[in-house]
C-alpha cells in the first residue's frame, strides 16, 4: 500500500553507556512537508536523525524511509535508498581540500562511477545555480567562502543526486538575521520547485515559523507532541511554554503576524492602485 509517509520511526531506542537518548520514540514525516524538529540541547535531534540516515545503530525500533526497513541493512544494501536523500550536516561537512564544484561531485562519483567528467561539472554546475550561489564560487574552497555561502554550498552537495529528501542540520546556526532568511527563502524555494520533503532541526523560532508545516518537539527522550505550532501552543508542557511562549518565542510570533499584516497590507494598497 502507498504511505504518504515518507519517514516512520516507530519505538526508537538510542543509549550511550548508561546516558538513555531516545526512549520508545516515535516520528512521521509525512511526503512534501517541512518538518522542523526541535528540542533543548543534548535532547539528541542530531542522534535522531544519525539513526534514521544510517549512521548510529539504535538500541531498538524500527526505522522505514520510502517505506523500506533500514535498521540492520549493510551501507550496500541501502544504497537505492541512501541515493534518493540529500544530508546537509552541521557545519556543512565540506571537503577542505575540495573545491565547491567538487565537493558536489563526490556524491556523484560514488553513485555514478562512469559518468565523465564533463557532465560531472555540468551537474555540478547545476546544483550550485540551485543553491543560490554565483557561478563563481564553483572554483572556489570553503575557506574562502562566508558561513552562508558554505552553507549553500553544503545544500548543494546534497541537491547533487537529485534526492526526494532533504536532512538539514541546524542550517541556519551561526548566520546573521538576513542570511538566516534567505536561507530560509532558499529552503522553502527548493522545497516547491522540486517537491522535497525536508527533516529540518533547528533552533530558530522565525524559521520554525516562516518555513515549517509542523514541527516536533523532543523532550523526555521522545517526541512530546508533533503538529502545527498553533496546535503546539495549546498543549500545557514546561519546555512547550517556555520555548514558544518566552520572549524570544513571542517576538517571533509577533514578527510573523506583523509580516502577514504587511504583505495584506500591501496586497490591498496594490489592489486600490
Ligand atoms: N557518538 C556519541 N558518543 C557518546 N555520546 C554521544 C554521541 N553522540 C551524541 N552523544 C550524546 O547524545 C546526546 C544527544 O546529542 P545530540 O547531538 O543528538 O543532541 P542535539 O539535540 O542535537 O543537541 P544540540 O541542539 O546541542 O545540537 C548528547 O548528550 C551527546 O553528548
Amino acid at each position: 500500500m502507498h504511505t504518504p509517509n515518507i519517514i516512520s520511526v516507530t519505538g526508537l531506542c538510542n543509549s550511550f553507556g548508561d546516558q538513555i537518548i531516545h526512549q520508545d520514540l516515535n516520528i512521521e514525516v509525512r511526503r512534501g512537508e517541512i518538518l522542523g524538529v526541535v528540542g533543548g540541547s543534548g535532547t539528541g535531534k542530531s542522534v535522531l536523525m544519525r539513526s534514521i540516515i544510517g549512521l548510529q545503530e539504535p538500541d531498538a525500533g524500527e526505522i522505514r524511509v520510502f517505506d523500506e526497513g533500514m535498521i540492520g541493512k549493510e551501507v550496500d544494501e541501502a544504497t537505492d535508498v541512501r541515493r534518493r536523500w540529500g544530508v546537509l550536516f552541521q557545519g556543512g561537512a565540506l571537503f577542505s581540500t575540495l573545491t565547491v564544484a567538487e565537493n558536489v561531485q563526490v556524491p556523484l562519483r560514488e553513485f555514478y562511477p562512469d559518468f565523465s567528467k564533463e557532465l560531472l561539472e555540468e551537474i555540478a554546475r547545476y546544483k550550485i545555480f540551485l543553491s543560490g550561489l554565483p557561478p563563481e564560487a564553483a572554483d572556489k574552497y570553503p575557506s574562502e567562502l562566508s558561513g552562508g555561502m558554505r552553507k549553500r554550498a553544503g545544500v548543494a552537495r546534497a541537491l547533487a543526486m537529485d534526492p526526494e529528501l532533504l536532512f538539514l542540520d541546524e542550517p541556519t546556526a551561526g548566520l546573521d538575521p538576513i542570511s538566516a532568511a534567505k536561507f530560509d527563502s532558499l529552503t522553502r524555494d527548493l522545497k516547491e520547485t522540486l517537491g522535497l520533503t525536508v527533516f529540518l532541526i533547528t533552533h530558530d523560532l522565525d524559521t520554525l515559523y516562516s518555513i515549517c508545516d509542523r514541527v516536533a518537539v523532543l523532550a523526555d527522550r521522545k517526541v512530546i507532541a508533533i503538529g502545527a505550532i498553533e496546535e503546539l501552543l495549546a498543549i500545557d508542557h514546561p519546555w512547550i511554554n517556555e520555548y514558544f511562549s518566552g520572549p524570544r518565542g513571542r517576538a517571533a510570533r509577533r514578527g510573523h503576524s506583523d509580516q502577514g499584516e504587511t504583505a495584506h497590507a500591501k496586497t490591498q494598497q496594490l489592489g486600490r492602485s
